[in-house]
C-alpha cells in the first residue's frame, strides 16, 4: 500500500532541514528525501541574519547555534594601500537577535539534521537518493532509490530544496536566469586562528589581489582570494601554495591540521524564471545563486522556507486561495533577484584591479560619503534592503499608523513582560500560526469573527509601566506602543511574523475582506483553539 503525504521536500540541506520542521512542528505530514546520510560538513555559508535567527529560534536551535557563533558582527571595506574606505558596525537590530553573525555551517546542519531525525512527525528517508519527479493535477510524485532499488512517493506539493543543481527545477521544467562571473576565488577555512581579530568581515580591495577576511569563534578564520587568469586551481589549492598565501602575511605559522578546506570557486548571480510550477516549489540555492560579497545567500534560503511554508500549512488546512499560492513567488523572488543584484555590484567593487577603476572607486567612496544621508546608509548597511512584501499578502490601510510597525514589513521583537512579571522576546508569546495584536486603548473584545476562524492568537501589547493582565504584556520599551494613542490599533501579523495589515476597528472590514482573498476562513478546516495549526493523524509508518 502506498500512502500519501502532504508534503515532501527533497534536499536536507539548512534550507530543507527547516522547511521541512517548520511543517513537521505545524502538524503536517511530511517527508524529507535526502541523498547523504550525514549532514553536511563544508563550512559554505559564514553570515546569518537577524531573520534567519527569529526562524531558528522557532526551531529551537537558535541557542545553541549562537553559543558556536560570533554574534553582532560589522563591515569594512578596504581600497588602494589598505586604507579603510568605509565601516558598517554591528547595528542595533529590531528583530531580536543580532543583525549579523558570523557562524559556523556544519554545527548548523548538525543541529537541524539531529532534531530532523528525532521529530516523531516527520519521516525523514536518509541515503535516498531523488531520480525523477513528476506531476499532474492530482499531485507529485517523487521515485526515490535507495541501494539501488527504487520507490515512488506521492504527496500533495513538492518543495525543492536540492541546491543550486535542483532535479526538481529541471524536472517541472524552469530555468535559471542570470550569468557567472568570470572571476574565480579560492576559499580557505581555518582552524586554530592564535589571533584575536575585530568582529569585522574584511573586503580587500588593494588593487593587487583582492581578498576577504571573515573571523568566527573557536580560532575559525576564512580568508578568500581572488585568483588571476593564468593561475591553475589545482596548483593554487596545493598545500605549499595555501601556505605561501597565508604565511606570513595573515599569520606565522600554518600546521596541516589548521586547514579546514581550500577550493575554488566560480560565483554565479542567477534566479530562477519562476519559483513555482504546480504543486512544485523551489527554495534555496535551487532557486537563486549568489556570489557571496552580501553573506545573503543562506539567509534567503531561509526566507524562501519560512514564507512558503505557512502558505502550504494554510493550503492543507483548505483556506488557501491560489493567490496564496502565488505570493510566495511574487515576495520571495523579487528580494531574491535583489539580493543577487546587490551581491553582484559588492563584487564588482570589491574586485576591481584596473589602477583607473580602483582609483575612482576609492574617490567616489570617499566623496559620496561625504553626504550625511549618504554615508549613514553605507554604515548601516541599507544598501542590502531587507524584503517588502506589501505586493504581496498585505493589506494597507493609510489613515491608520503605528511608528513602530510597517505593513509589508519585518514585526519587530520588543522585549515583553508578562503577568508572571517574566521578561521575554515578544514571539514566544505569538505562538505559530497567525497572531493580532492590539496596540493602545482598552481592551476590545475584537471582533471579526475571521480572526478566530483561523486560528489567530490575540494579545495586547501594552506600554512599558503597564500592569499586564490576561491575554496581555507590557514593552519593557516603548517600540509597538510608541506611536499608540487611546484608541485601538490592531496588527495583523502573518505566521512567518510579517505585518499583514495595520486597521482601526473602523477599517476591519475592509481589512479582512482582503485577506480572504488570500485565507479564506470559510474553506480552513482546522481547530481554531488549537495551537497546531494543521493536525491530522500521522501516516503510519509502516505504510511507507
Ligand atoms: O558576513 C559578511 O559580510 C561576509 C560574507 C562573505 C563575503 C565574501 C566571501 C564570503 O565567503 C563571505
Amino acid at each position: 500500500m502506498t500512502a500519501r503525504r502532504d508534503v515532501l521536500v527533497v534536499g536536507a540541506g539548512p534550507i530543507g532541514l527547516v522547511a521541512a520542521l517548520l511543517l513537521a512542528d505545524a502538524g503536517v505530514p511530511t517527508t524529507l528525501v535526502e541523498k547523504e546520510t550525514e549532514p553536511g560538513d563544508l563550512p559554505r555559508a559564514i553570515s546569518l541574519q537577524d531573520e534567519s535567527l527569529r526562524t531558528l529560534d522557532q526551531l529551537g536551535v537558535a541557542d545553541a547555534l549562537k553559543a558556536e557563533s560570533l554574534l553582532d558582527t560589522g563591515s569594512r571595506y578596504f581600497g588602494l594601500g589598505d586604507r579603510l574606505l568605509l565601516e558598517a558596525r554591528p547595528v542595533a537590530s529590531r528583530l531580536g537577535h543580532p543583525a549579523k553573525t558570523q557562524f559556523d555551517q556544519p554545527v548548523l546542519e548538525r543541529l537541524l539534521w539531529d532534531r530532523a531525525v528525532a521529530h516523531d512527525g516527520l519521516e525523514f528517508l536518509r541515503g535516498a537518493e531523488a531520480t525523477a519527479i513528476t506531476q499532474d493535477d492530482a499531485g507529485v510524485n517523487v521515485t526515490k532509490a535507495v541501494a539501488g532499488e527504487t520507490r515512488t512517493l506521492t504527496a500533495d506539493w513538492l518543495i525543492g530544496a536540492d541546491g543550486g543543481r535542483s532535479l526538481t527545477r529541471r524536472a517541472v521544467g524552469i530555468d535559471l536566469v542570470g550569468t557567472t562571473q568570470p572571476q574565480r576565488w579560492i576559499v580557505v577555512d581555518l582552524l586554530n586562528e592564535p589571533r584575536a581579530r575585530d568582529p569585522f568581515a574584511e573586503f580587500h580591495g588593494d588593487g593587487e589581489r583582492p581578498y576577504v577576511l571573515v573571523p568566527g569563534i573557536k580560532g575559525r578564520l576564512r580568508i578568500e582570494f581572488m585568483l588571476f587568469d593564468d593561475e591553475d586551481p589545482d596548483a593554487m589549492t596545493a598545500s605549499e601554495r595555501i601556505r605561501e598565501l597565508v604565511v606570513p602575511r595573515f599569520r606565522a605559522e600554518l600546521a596541516p591540521g589548521d586547514v579546514r578546506r581550500a577550493v575554488v570557486y566560480v560565483a554565479h548571480q542567477r534566479v530562477a524564471r519562476s519559483y513555482r510550477a504546480g504543486r512544485a516549489f523551489l527554495v534555496g540555492d535551487a532557486a537563486h545563486l549568489m556570489p557571496p560579497f552580501a553573506g545573503q545567500g543562506l539567509n534567503a534560503g531561509i526566507r524562501d522556507a519560512t514564507n512558503l511554508t505557512w502558505k502550504l500549512i494554510e493550503a492543507i488546512a483548505g483556506g488557501a486561495t491560489e493567490r496564496l499560492l502565488e505570493s510566495y513567488e511574487v515576495e520571495r523572488r523579487t528580494h531574491g533577484a535583489a539580493m543577487v543584484r546587490v551581491s553582484r555590484r559588492i563584487g564588482a567593487v570589491v574586485m576591481a584591479t584596473h589602477p583607473i577603476l580602483t582609483r575612482l572607486r576609492d574617490t567616489v567612496v570617499r566623496t559620496v560619503s561625504l553626504v550625511p544621508r549618504v554615508r549613514e546608509l553605507l554604515a548601516n548597511m541599507r544598501f542590502i534592503a531587507p524584503p517588502d512584501y506589501t505586493a504581496g499578502v498585505a493589506v494597507e490601510c493609510p489613515d491608520v499608523t503605528l511608528d513602530g510597525v510597517t505593513v509589508g514589513r519585518a514585526l519587530s521583537q520588543p522585549v515583553v513582560r508578562d503577568t508572571t512579571g517574566a521578561e521575554r522576546g515578544l514571539d514566544a508569546h505569538l505562538g505559530r500560526g497567525w497572531a493580532l495584536l492590539q496596540i493602545g486603548g482598552p481592551p476590545e473584545a475584537a471582533v471579526d469573527a475571521y480572526w478566530d476562524a483561523i486560528a489567530a492568537k490575540r494579545l495586547c501589547v501594552r506600554a512599558p509601566g503597564d500592569e499586564p493582565a490576561d491575554g496581555m504584556v507590557a514593552e519593557t520599551t516603548a517600540v509597538l506602543t510608541c506611536g499608540a494613542g487611546s484608541r485601538p490599533v490592531f496588527v495583523a501579523v502573518r505566521p512567518d511574523r510579517y505585518v499583514a495589515a495595520v486597521f482601526d476597528p473602523a477599517h476591519e472590514h475592509r481589512v479582512v475582506e482582503r485577506l480572504r482573498g488570500f485565507v479564506d476562513d470559510r474553506r480552513r478546516q482546522t481547530d481554531p483553539s488549537s495551537e497546531i495549526t494543521y493536525a491530522r493523524p500521522s501516516l503510519d509508518r509502516n505504510t511507507r
